[in-house]
């Protein structure tokens, strides 16, 4: 196979990825977006984490909410878990890697609050440990999973949501999330500014 067919083939199998996850995933991921202007709506706030691409997912995620994504609107309450790398550092050098946002969600989340937890395998113990806290703290979990969806997607309650991408492929359920994200951002911005 020659390098142009090799690139070929990963947007083929991006395309075929999304139109899977779109027969699947678009009435959940409208159910989610509700569920965070109600919590938005109500002073409450939403706390993303995720290791690696997902890391980059979750800061990708608070800076549009925080900022703006295409509409001009005063900043939504959201705040990535895996972008302060003193609290990160300190966590994971004095506890345990597997602390790391956990730690953060004991101690900045509320009732109320939502927790997205980005993780393509599902077993990330960090992501893990952050959904036990998110419960203890009361606040409801929004999952992007993907492959089976782990261990997380057996550990959801009722009121989370599990918005899981039927692929295998790690880099193929990031390029979902990536989409999931601002379908959220754009449902978000619809229901509180209407428009198109
Ligand atoms: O972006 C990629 C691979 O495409 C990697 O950085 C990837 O995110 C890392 O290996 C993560 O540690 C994977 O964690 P997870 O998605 O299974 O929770
Ligand atoms: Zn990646």
């Amino acid at each position: 196979m020659d390098l142009i067919q090799r690139v070929n083939e990963h947007f083929i199998e991006s395309i075929a990825a999304k139109q899977q996850a779109m027969e699947v995933l678009s009435p959940g991921i409208a159910v989610a977006a509700e569920k965070m202007v109600a919590c938005l709506m109500n002073e409450g706030k939403i706390l993303a984490c995720g290791n690696g691409g997902s890391a980059a997912d979750a800061q990708h995620f608070a800076a549009e909410m925080v900022g703006r994504f295409e509409k001009e609107r005063p900043g939504l309450a959201a705040l990535s878990l895996a972008t302060d790398t003193s609290a990160l550092t300190a966590i994971g050098n004095d506890y345990d890697f597997d602390m790391v946002f956990s730690k953060q969600v004991r101690a900045l989340g509320q009732t109320g609050d939502i927790l997205l937890a980005i993780s393509t395998s599902g077993n990330s113990a960090n992501v893990i440990e952050a959904i036990h806290s998110a419960h203890e703290r009361q606040m409801t979990v929004i999952a992007f999973t993907g492959k089976d969806g782990g261990k997380i997607g057996e550990l959801l309650t009722s009121e989370d949501i599990l918005l899981n991408v039927p692929a295998f492929r790690t880099a193929r359920i990031q390029e979902v999330h990536i989409l999931m994200i601002h379908a959220l951002c754009d449902a978000i911005d619809y229901m509180l500014l209407g428009g198109e």
